[in-house]
């Protein structure tokens, strides 16, 4: 189905221009005064719907503005864009597809179509296959060469063919089937690969070559180390099937790697690398939590997508994080937003959430290819709480930028220590609260009067200890990391970029940009190791190789 994206300039449009008025109008707005003056203002800005719960009253904004921000998203084509997304139309217009990832979550019954074919039937024999394969290992009847169960099962991706599913994985520890350890292996660096390999077994070992175009150079390098390593363990090509397997939507190649065709999980064109743990790119997470549990993940976000249809706008948490950032960086000139999870089981969304937003929403073009007038997609960047509070939160505080903030908590821990968890609530609080009030200038003054210091110290310390405060945040509360709400929460961010995509007229499902230095490594490399002997395009990179050329060891 072909998706005719909105031509118009989003800053023309009224509410733009109004919300240009209004951002001249919240000049002195403060956030203190604001809570001051409406009692109700937590309630009014806050949310509760699928497992979690938000509040975004601590954000640079009044009533009237959140009734503009919504307006820009009704005036944008919106309620179009999300009825396109999730009908399979090909809101990837310059690769000519849909995206959608949210048919991987749908139950089966319901009907999504591409090119005229229901694609559910295919969604749900792949998520068969996956419970048979899972079901297989964990009852110890998948064996390796030497006839014992498999103990360890290494995913060999990168991109979304890790980071998705690394981050699930590693964020339902507490789920994790006893038997089955999970491991990753995505970089090209060979240290990576040997530090992992240390830690194997070839008999008992599993791999997932895992990517959807079985065409990227460093999972092919690493498919390719791990072969070699198994046959020098002792393994032999015969039994090869029973230690490796793929999945991708090239299965050509992964046929031509080695790997035995009933042995490959397909992945489809119409689902994003960054949006794909929910297909059997997840194989690995359900590998180590279950198939209920995934099943369960899936449910999540599942439940999150009929809130994003069905929602209204004023209280659609996906809209409403979206606009929020568009209202930063489109008026307030903000170019980060932090992502700062007060969990150790969550330690890894931010690296997530990085290339889902950064590869979606890092475009310079509109769809029609016309020059963007106006800032697209920020760095997301964080790190889990309290580490950042003894490293980076100082520029958060008293730095000359502006970085929006979004702190995700659970109430409760899975492995309470004393009152560990209490602390660590108290401390992602306190953290936009801080933000929030800041330390004004009179404030100081007192603190340090009433430390005893002189006049004169109180007035050279003074400046040093204000904290300017205004600092927007949003606050993610979930009851506990559970498979449902990990996945509403996912697919919350997933929805959250799509919305920003469609306000800045851009596509969010393709990626151009990472080819470029994919095509020219080919030509740097034969140039490092000799067959290409012509110099560089550049004088940096040609010095740079000549310095590898005289100095490389190994
Ligand atoms: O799954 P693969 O085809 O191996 O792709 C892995 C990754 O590499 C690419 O370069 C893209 O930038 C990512 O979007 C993708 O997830």
């Amino acid at each position: 189905m072909p998706y005719t994206p909105s031509s118009q300039d989003v800053t023309q449009l009224p509410s733009w221009q109004a919300l240009r008025e209004q951002r001249q109008t919240l000049e002195g707005f403060s956030l203190r005064q604001a809570f001051t003056d409406d009692p109700q203002r937590f309630a009014r800005f806050s949310l509760d719907d699928c497992g979690l719960f938000l509040d975004y009253s601590k954000n640079l904004i009044d009533v009237r503005t959140r009734s503009l921000l919504v307006e820009l998203a009704r005036e944008a084509g919106l309620a179009e864009a999300i009825a396109a997304l999730f009908d399979g139309a090909q809101v990837n217009a310059s690769e000519r597809r849909p995206a959608l990832h949210t048919a991987l979550r749908r139950p089966l019954g319901e009907r999504v179509l591409v090119d005229g074919v229901d694609v559910m039937p295919q969604v749900h024999r792949a998520l068969q296959r996956m419970s048979e394969l899972v079901g297989r290992v964990h009852h110890g009847l998948w064996r390796g060469y030497s006839d014992k169960p498999i103990t360890d099962v290494v995913n060999i991706g990168i991109g979304g063919s890790f980071l998705g599913p690394q981050l699930v994985s590693e964020a339902l520890l507490p789920f994790a089937q006893r038997g089955v350890r999970c491991h990753y292996l995505a970089n090209i660096d060979g240290s990576s690969f040997q530090e992992l390999a240390a830690k194997l077994c070839a008999e008992t070992t599993l791999f997932i070559v895992s990517s959807k175009t079985f065409g990227t150079l460093e999972t092919l390098k690493n498919a390719q180390a791990a072969r070699g390593w198994y046959l020098a363990q002792g393994g032999s090509e015969e039994e090869l099937h029973r230690h490796f397997m793929a999945v991708s939507s090239n299965v050509e190649a992964a046929c031509a790697f080695g790997i035995r065709e009933e042995n490959i999980l397909p992945m489809w064109d119409w689902v994003g690398g960054r949006y794909s743990l929910w297909s059997a790119i997840g194989l690995p997470i359900a590998m180590s939590i279950g198939i209920s549990n995934f099943k369960e993940l899936l449910t999540g976000a599942y439940r999150m997508d009929r809130h994003f249809q069905q929602a209204p706008f004023e209280r659609n948490m996906p809209l409403l994080l979206a606009m929020l950032g568009v209202w930063y960086g489109n008026f307030w000139g903000a170019q980060s937003h932090a992502i700062l999870p007060y969990d150790h089981y969550l330690r890894n969304i931010t690296k997530h959430l990085q290339q889902l937003d950064m590869e979606s929403n890092g475009k310079r073009v509109r769809q029609d290819g016309s020059a963007l007038q106006i800032a697209s997609g920020p760095v997301i960047w964080g790190g889990v709480g309290c580490n950042g509070q003894h490293a980076y939160h100082q520029l958060l505080h008293q730095g000359t930028l502006l970085i929006p903030a979004d702190f995700i908590v659970p109430v409760s821990s899975y492995n309470p220590v004393a009152d560990h968890h209490q602390w660590l609530f108290a401390n992602c609080l306190s953290q936009s609260q801080a933000l929030m009030l800041g330390k004004s200038h009179a404030e100081a003054e007192a603190e340090l009067r009433a430390q005893g210091l002189s006049e004169a110290e109180v007035q050279r310390l003074a400046p040093h200890k204000v904290v300017p405060g205004n600092r927007p945040s949003n606050t993610l509360v979930l009851e506990r990391v559970s498979p449902g709400r990990l996945g509403a929460l996912i697919a919350l961010y997933e929805h959250k970029v799509f919305v920003q995509s469609v306000i800045w007229g851009i596509n969010a499902f393709d990626q151009w940009g990472v080819e470029l230095g994919k095509e020219l490594g080919k030509g740097v490399y034969s140039r490092m190791v000799g067959s290409d002997l012509s110099g560089a395009e550049d004088a940096s990179t040609q010095g740079l190789i000549d310095f590898f050329r005289s100095h490389h060891r190994g």
